[in-house]
């Protein structure tokens, strides 16, 4: 993969245009924060580009994390890797899991703090511990791209940070929809902002302070 361009996307809901036409290129390597006020059509232009990129192994952290609620936070991670198994193993794998993926899952989760939780239920976490339960899904995933809404919109201070360091490291490719702009500005290359559905400012992460992306709220 060397670069990954959307041209003239649009998006309409109800036959009303919320996105677009829109054209954005992203390159193998660089991290993107999109940002911008809350309904500037941050979610849908993630949702456009995870259908262009799919094929192109991008890896969705969707803003409603779309755990399996019954399963436990090891199952729950291991399903970022389905993909990578045949379906006996990973049948057998519901039933009891092997030692090599426990062993793979683990570090992991001891990395994001929630090691104490692999066998609890998902539905019986916290929004902080289930937004990190997939953020572990997402890397486990190991795609060419991350496509994540707002990964840490449920975490604070430290917690925000490791997350955010555990996803970048994972994924030098990535775009992240964020509301934090001081996070964004810290863990990413470029920063695009959204303004009612268009690209309303494109600029390297290191050219922008804070104040700069203000306007856009
Ligand atoms: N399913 C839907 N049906 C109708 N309109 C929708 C739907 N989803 C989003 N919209 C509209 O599209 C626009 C962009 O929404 P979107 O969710 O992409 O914004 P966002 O920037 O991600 O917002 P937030 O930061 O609150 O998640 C908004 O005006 C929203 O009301």
């Amino acid at each position: 993969m060397t670069s990954l361009a959307l041209t003239d996307v649009v998006a309409n809901y109800g036959g009303a245009r919320v996105l677009g036409p829109l054209n954005l290129t992203l390159a193998h390597g660089e991290r993107v924060a999109l940002v911008g006020r809350s309904g500037a059509g941050k979610s849908t232009l993630l949702s456009i580009m995870q259908q262009h990129w799919q094929a192109s192994g991008a890896a969705l952290m969707p803003q409603e994390l779309g755990l399996v609620p019954s399963l436990s936070v090891f199952h729950n991670v291991y399903m970022g890797g389905l993909a990578r198994r045949p379906s006996w193993y990973n049948l057998a794998s519901l039933v009891r899991p092997f030692r090599r993926d426990i062993d793979a899952i683990t570090p992991l989760l001891e990395r994001l703090g929630i090691a104490d939780k692999c066998w609890a239920a998902a539905g019986e976490l916290s929004g902080g511990q289930s937004q990190r339960v997939a953020a572990a899904r997402a890397i486990y995933q190991q795609g060419d791209l991350l496509l994540a809404d707002e990964p840490v919109s449920a975490l604070d201070g430290p917690l925000a940070e490791l997350v955010m360091a555990a996803l970048t490291e994972a994924y030098p490719t990535a775009v992240l929809a964020m509301h934090d702009v001081e996070l964004a500005l810290r863990f990413t290359d470029r920063v695009v902002g959204i303004a009612d559905g268009a690209i309303a400012l494109d600029e390297p992460s290191r050219r922008l302070s804070v104040q700069d992306l203000l306007v856009l709220y």
